[in-house]
């Protein structure tokens, strides 16, 4: 019998050496769809000129640079962000033209700013409303909004702190469309937290997360 890390290990695997046999101009395509769906998702969810974060995706990922821009453009305060010693993250609010610094933890870029802790982002300020909406990178989804990452365990603990912080936010995470899985289809631990929605180049689709 395989353990649960053993079986997140082979998944994230097969989803990897898919993305990556995957054309660039196949993947570039995907862009502007995930950005369209991911606009309309985040309006419903996000009061206008409300506060979401975002990611700057990387690599093989599924794209995610028009989604921030376009969010951007529709008027949200948009945040990505920067991993922090303990596998902690905090946030750096986009802007058209702002400077990326290689990640000291991971092989991703990361904004130049001010950075915000959970607390900040959740809370708000005159400038800036409390956060309402969360898209999120995920390697696999399943059915039931079980999310495999990227290992680390990153959006885990923010999402964990958030909860304990009374917030209720609504989460998306973005994938392929192949990669959502039947229920059960992505292993879990305790601290895994579920998402509500899949953002993919196809649409949103919702995620039963209240089992
Ligand atoms: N674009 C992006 N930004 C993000 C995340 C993410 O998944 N994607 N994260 C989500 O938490 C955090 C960074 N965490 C990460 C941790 C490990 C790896 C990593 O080792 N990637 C491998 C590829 C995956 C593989 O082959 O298994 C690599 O590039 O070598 C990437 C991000 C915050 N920012
Ligand atoms: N709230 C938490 N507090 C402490 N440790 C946690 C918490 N959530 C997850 N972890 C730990 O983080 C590690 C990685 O978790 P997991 O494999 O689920 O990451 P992931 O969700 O794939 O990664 P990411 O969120 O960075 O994309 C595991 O050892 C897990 O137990």
């Amino acid at each position: 019998m395989k353990s649960t890390a053993e079986r997140k290990a082979s998944l994230r695997a097969e989803v990897w050496g898919r993305r990556r046999a995957m054309s660039t101009a196949d993947r570039a395509a995907t862009g502007v769809r995930i950005a369209a769906h991911g606009i309309a998702w985040a309006s419903a969810a996000v009061p206008p000129g409300g506060t979401v974060t975002a990611y700057r995706s990387v690599g093989a990922e599924p794209p995610t640079l028009e989604l921030v821009e376009g969010l951007h453009t529709a008027g949200f305060h948009v945040l990505l962000p920067i991993c922090e010693p303990g596998r902690q993250l905090s946030w750096v609010e986009w802007h058209p033209g702002v400077d990326y610094e290689r990640s000291a933890f991971a092989p991703v870029l990361e904004p130049v700013g001010p950075r915000l802790d959970a607390r900040a982002v959740h809370e708000g300020n005159d400038a800036r409303p409390p956060l309402a909406a969360i898209v999120l990178p995920a390697t696999a989804l399943d059915a039931e909004g079980r999310r495999l990452g990227q290992g680390g365990g990153y959006y885990d603990r923010f999402l964990a702190r958030l909860d304990d912080g009374g917030a209720r936010v609504s989460t998306a995470a973005v994938v392929f469309d192949d990669e959502v899985l039947p229920a059960g289809g992505v292993p879990d631990e305790p601290l895994d937290r579920r998402v509500d929605a899949a953002l993919t180049p196809s649409g949103i689709r919702p995620l039963r997360n209240r089992a």
